[in-house]
This record gives C-alpha cells, sequence and structure tokens, in this order.
C-alpha cells in the first residue's frame, strides 16, 4: 500500500518579509502535503490559494501596554490555538513551520501542546517579541542573522540565512533584461519593502530629477499608499507600486536605496548589490535599524536614519557612491560575502529532521 504523505503546517502571514522566504522553504519540500495557516485580510490570501489550502484564525499584535487591547489579544490567542490544535488533530499534521510574527504564536503553543515539532525562522537581527517568548518552546530555530542569537539565549538557534525566492537564485545564475533598460546608464533601484515607503518616496521624487539630468535611470517601487506617485514622469524614471520581478532589478541595479527589512536586505546580498538603507523608523521596536546595522557593519550598505535624511543629503551620497565605483564594487562583494543561496534547502532540511527525526518514527499524529 502506498505510504500516505507527511502532512506540513506552514504558518506564514502578513508582508513579503513573513510570506516568500516561507513560500520558498515550502518548494524545497514537494515530499510533504503542505496546508497553510494565516489570517483573514493579508497578502497571503493573494498569494497562497492558488499554490496551498488556506486556513484562517483571527490573531493580532500585541502592543505592549496592559489594558483592554492586550486583554481582547488574550482571548483571540486563546481562541485560535484551540482552533489550530483542532486544525493539526484533525488534519494529521506531523508539525508546524512558523515564519515569526503573530501567526507563530498559535501555531507554536497548539503544535507543542500536542507533542508536535515546531520550527521557526526568525529572519531579524532583532527577533520579534513572539520568537523571544516562545522560541525557548521550539524543536528548532532557523536564524537568518548570527546578531539574533544573543537574544535567544535558552533557544536551540542555528543560523541558515533567509530563504529567498528562486527567480532570484535564477537570476543571479543567468542575468536577464531589465525593464529594457539600456546596459550602459547608471541605475538606482528604489526599494520600499512589500508596502512601499512614502516617507522615502517623497524624498526620492525631490532627488530625481537632478539624477535624471545626470544620465541616471531610476526605477521606484511605490507602493500602494503613495498619493502623489504619479506626480513625477520621465521616460528614465520607472514607477510602479509593486514590481512581480525583483531579481533582474536588483542584479541590474548599480546602487539599491532601501527599506532595511530581512528580506529586501537577504535578496540584496544574493544579487550582491551595493545600498544605501533607511530603515523605517516606526517598525517594530525598531528591528530594521538592527538589520541595517548588520549590513553596515560587513560594509555592504551605508546607513542613513529617516530623521537624518534630506533630498539634498541624499542626492549628495548618492553622487558620491556612483562617483566611486571602486567603494561600490567593495560595496557589492561584501554584500554577496553575506549571502547563504540555499537558505531554503538548509531550512528545509532542518524541518526534515524535526519531523522525522532518524532512528525515530515519522512524527505523524
Ligand atoms: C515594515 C515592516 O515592519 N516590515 C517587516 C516585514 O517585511 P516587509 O515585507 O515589509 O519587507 P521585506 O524587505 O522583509 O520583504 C519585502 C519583500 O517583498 C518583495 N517585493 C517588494 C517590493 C516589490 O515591488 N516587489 C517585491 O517582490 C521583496 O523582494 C521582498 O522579498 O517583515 C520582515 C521580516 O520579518 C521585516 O524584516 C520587515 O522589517
Amino acid at each position: 500500500m502506498p505510504e500516505t504523505p507527511i502532512r506540513l503546517l506552514i504558518a506564514a502571514s502578513g508582508t513579503g518579509g513573513h510570506l516568500f522566504p516561507a513560500l520558498a522553504t515550502a518548494e524545497q519540500l514537494p515530499q510533504y502535503q503542505i496546508e497553510w495557516l494565516g489570517v483573514p485580510d493579508r497578502l497571503e490570501t493573494r498569494l497562497v490559494p492558488c499554490r496551498y489550502q488556506l486556513h484562517t484564525v483571527r490573531i493580532g499584535g500585541f502592543q505592549g501596554r496592559l489594558g483592554l487591547g492586550s486583554l481582547r489579544l488574550c482571548t483571540q490567542l486563546a481562541r485560535s490555538v484551540l482552533q489550530v490544535r483542532r486544525l493539526l488533530r484533525q488534519g494529521q499534521f506531523a508539525g508546524v513551520l512558523t515564519t515569526g510574527g503573530y501567526i507563530a504564536a498559535p501555531a507554536i503553543i497548539a503544535a507543542r501542546s500536542l507533542g508536535l515539532p515546531a520550527i521557526l525562522h526568525e529572519s531579524n537581527a532583532l527577533p520579534g517579541k513572539v520568537t523571544r517568548w516562545l522560541s525557548p518552546w521550539c524543536t528548532v530555530v532557523a536564524l537568518g542573522f548570527e546578531a539574533a542569537s544573543s537574544y535567544l539565549p535558552k533557544a536551540q538557534c542555528t543560523v541558515v540565512g533567509t530563504p529567498v525566492r528562486s527567480q532570484f537564485l535564477a537570476a543571479a545564475a543567468s542575468p536577464r533584461p531589465a525593464l529594457g533598460i539600456p546596459e550602459d546608464v547608471p541605475l538606482i533601484v528604489v526599494i520600499g519593502g512589500s508596502q512601499g515607503a512614502v516617507a522615502v518616496n517623497r524624498l526620492v521624487r525631490q532627488a530625481t530629477p537632478a539624477w535624471l539630468k545626470a544620465g541616471i535611470w531610476v526605477v521606484h517601487q511605490t507602493g500602494e499608499n503613495d498619493p502623489d506617485a504619479e506626480s513625477l514622469v520621465h521616460e528614465h524614471y520607472l514607477r510602479q507600486p509593486f514590481f512581480e520581478d525583483m531579481a533582474p532589478l536588483l542584479l541590474r541595479a548599480d546602487l539599491a536605496i532601501s527599506r532595511a527589512g530581512a528580506g529586501t536586505l537577504t535578496e540584496l546580498s544574493v544579487t550582491g548589490t551595493p545600498a544605501i538603507l533607511i530603515p523605517y523608523p516606526f517598525a517594530a521596536e525598531d528591528h530594521q535599524a538592527y538589520n541595517a546595522a548588520a549590513f553596515a557593519a560587513a560594509n555592504a550598505a551605508m546607513v542613513i536614519p529617516q530623521a537624518d535624511l534630506s533630498a539634498n543629503l541624499l542626492q549628495d551620497k548618492v553622487s558620491m557612491l556612483l562617483d566611486d565605483r571602486p567603494r561600490l564594487m567593495k560595496m557589492a562583494a561584501a554584500a554577496s560575502d553575506l549571502a547563504i543561496p540555499d537558505s531554503a534547502q538548509q531550512l528545509a532540511s532542518l524541518v526534515q529532521q524535526a519531523l522525522e527525526p532518524v532512528g525515530g518514527s515519522p512524527n505523524r499524529q
């Protein structure tokens, strides 16, 4: 009789930074029957159902203050844990893989309370709250940044980097043309993270006319929430709310101007792209500043806090870097040194070890 495939529940939700690494890892686990856990109104409802069955629970973030909000959250958490326990039992899942964030809490608690393995991937240099609270309870915690391990002294940590979508590895292996941009012009690519960055957009639009005048092309990811996104028009200024095919753009870019989400930073390392990083100042516990600091410490990027930034300063720094090709090349090489291209395979093999321990029987309910 053919063996029934082992079932894995992946809990990843919210932003590209959480979803893309999970999707990249899922691709490396074709032997498992995968289903997904998310929330009803985030990016997973667009990205996941065409690939995996999506289950949803309602869960939000803990903002740190005790009050009515946290009481509501505790009730939500208790309810979602019960829902996920039921899902895991009825679906006969062998374990969960989560990339952190709010959804990780019910996923980890439910799995561990049933005695199932929970594999947690934390992509940020400063681990999120759920990771800090629940990591000691996880079977294994895979890290994007080595620096994160110092915040998780009780967890079973191993550094695997952060998985990137296969388009990045394919593009790095055989570069493709990017949006028909000529090969011999300098190119700046501006990235605001999966949701765009309105404050960065504003400064970039002020600085762009001078760059265009100097013969530089600008590709600008504006996000969906910028009311002035259409205010600048030029044939060498290419703008979109979201680029599906980011890899050739990053490979082609002479310089990126970017937020410092872990996903984008990992991709910049895989494509070896020098960058000016402007960490999102309102990210939870300022975690993007920690990600950016790791890149700056390796000389892979220049970091400018948003509070210090003006269009003039941005123009100056960009001119300085584009005029200093040896420095750009050193930054590119330093970025490449940070890359862990087989991160998805490494994480997939941790999942496999947790679900099918050598010498033990597979974790089947
Ligand atoms: C505002 C905020 O708190 N963001 C967090 C969020 O990621 P957030 O999704 O904001 O940012 P990331 O940089 O981690 O990921 C963005 C992803 O979207 C992709 N992309 C983006 C724009 C585009 O046009 N096309 C495209 O494909 C990027 O290639 C990347 O894969 O979770 C990450 C992982 O915990 C954190 O490090 C980020 O700090």
